[in-house]
């Protein structure tokens, strides 16, 4: 599903990670990693966020930096603490993400209802309680089909609720249609809800098979 080949980021001169060679097969992965280890770096490079050197292939098809928007089609990336414009109702941002990632209106529908976002999905974002946006920021790394989402602290400021169905979505998700799952949680909590296929760990700037 994923490979990395040779991967190395660096701020100026500080190399943040230098992973030779990584495969990971379809499924669902927990990333652990102190803070400031990389793991936001390495979901943001993975996300065609940030530059990088060496290679990524996505199920085994034209590197990364070669196919850039096909790559952000199959990669959906929701952020530890997402920063969107305050101005937007959620809505409008639903719609906006809805144009690149080509979601079906059903599956638009069922996440607005499942994510109970509908109460607020008119309210400018700039009003949303920190649980409301990350409620929000879920939803839009749900929609499509893509390959592999990527959800850094899924589960931080949801209510129990909230994170019963996120689990769930999880499990749907890549139980009927194989997408595969990059995690990061300082929770534990989250191996007991979900079938995780294996953790890996983040530590000296590469990422191992725990
Ligand atoms: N834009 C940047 N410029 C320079 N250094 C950065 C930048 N962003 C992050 N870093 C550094 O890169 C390292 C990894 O940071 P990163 O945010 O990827 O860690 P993390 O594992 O996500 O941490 P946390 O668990 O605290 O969220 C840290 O030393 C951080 O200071």
């Amino acid at each position: 599903m994923l490979q990395l080949r040779n991967l190395l980021k660096k701020y100026g001169n500080t190399v943040i990670l230098d992973i030779p060679d990584l495969q990971l097969n379809t499924g669902i992965y927990w990333i652990k990693g102190i803070n400031g280890a990389g793991k936001t770096t390495l979901f943001k490079v993975l996300a065609g966020l940030l530059p990088y050197q060496g290679q990524i292939f996505l199920r085994g098809e034209t590197e990364l930096k070669q196919a850039l928007i096909r790559h952000r089609q199959l990669i959906n990336y929701s952020e530890a603490e997402p920063l969107y414009p305050t101005f937007l109702t959620g809505q409008e941002l639903v719609n906006l993400v809805a144009a690149a990632k080509k979601p079906s209106p059903a599956q638009v529908n069922e996440l607005t209802e499942r994510l109970q976002v509908s109460a607020f999905l008119a309210q400018p974002i700039g009003s949303y309680s920190s649980g409301m946006l990350k409620k929000l920021s879920i939803l839009l790394a749900f929609l499509g089909k893509p390959t592999l989402i990527i959800l850094d602290e899924p589960l931080i400021t949801l209510d129990a609720a909230a994170i019963t169905t996120v689990n769930q979505l999880i499990m749907e998700y890549y139980q009927k249609q194989e997408i595969s799952f990059l995690l990061s949680s300082h929770q534990n909590f989250i191996t007991h809800d979900l079938p995780v296929t294996a953790t890996l760990l983040l530590e000296n700037k590469t990422l191992s098979f725990v």
